[in-house]
């Protein structure tokens, strides 16, 4: 990517609100995302508020904002870039910004429909980490979480492991709980296979990378263990 002259970053502040508010609103308009669920208005006070509490870089060209990146430590919540600059290395400078500024790693979510930022982030090394439906999301479009894991990959993959298995072990805990509540009030302890099966099919829905045959062998597993901790 030739290097542009005419290009500078520049980190923002309060008083650059309007010129981020600007680009987000021109560049989200004429991305392949979901429309917007929020008004104009609404946007430009709503960013307003994050300049204060996340790291933002504007890129100008010859004085005018083409872009801006804006970021946490761990996520990279905005990339954003005015149709017009669209392709002139914008994105990639502040990508490039944001890699060095957080070269421990970060991840970000796009919309499944955005196939072109995608395909932007697969040529900067970044992976593909889980999809959604988009229930979780304001817009309740798909989309999925990438993330670039840094200098170090296994410690900032082990880092999300351990977020994760944060959450499993409260689920595990929670469902630990209830194999034990519901066993005082059936007519026998006998296993269950139909009802079982259910539970296997269900999760297939939730986790379809690991499928029925191995889900079938995880699910056996988490209750035969409840069922021995809670007969003590
Ligand atoms: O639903 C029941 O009958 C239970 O005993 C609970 C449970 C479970 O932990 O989900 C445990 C054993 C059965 O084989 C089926 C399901």
């Amino acid at each position: 990517m030739p290097t542009d002259p005419d290009l500078t970053l520049r980190p923002a502040d309060g008083s650059d609100a309007d010129l981020v508010a600007e680009v987000h609103l021109a560049s989200r308009r004429a991305a392949p995302m979901p429309p917007g669920v929020h008004t104009d208005d609404d946007v430009r006070h709503w960013l307003a508020g994050r300049l204060t509490q996340d790291t933002v870089w504007l890129a100008e060209r010859a004085g005018d904002p083409v872009g801006y990146a804006r970021f946490t430590d761990t996520w990279l919540d905005d990339l954003y870039v005015v149709p017009t600059a669209a392709r002139r290395g914008v994105g990639s400078a502040l990508l490039d910004l944001v890699k060095a500024h957080r070269s421990a790693g970060f991840c970000l979510w796009v919309f499944e429909m955005n196939t072109p930022a995608r395909a932007f982030y697969r040529r900067h090394g970044l992976v593909e980490l889980e999809r959604t439906d988009g229930s979780a999301n304001e817009e309740r479009a798909p989309d999925l979480r990438l993330a670039w894991p840094g200098h170090d990959p296994v410690a900032f993959f082990r880092g999300l492991i351990d977020e994760v298995d944060t959450d499993l072990g409260d689920l595990l805990n929670r469902r630990a709980a209830l194999t034990r509540a519901v066993q005082d009030h059936k007519p026998s302890t006998n296993r269950d296979p139909a009802r079982e099966r259910e539970i296997v099919e269900a999760l297939a829905l939730r986790a379809p990378t690991l499928g029925e045959e191995r889900l079938t062998r995880i699910v056996h597993a988490i209750i035969t263990e409840s069922l021995e901790a809670s007969a003590g």
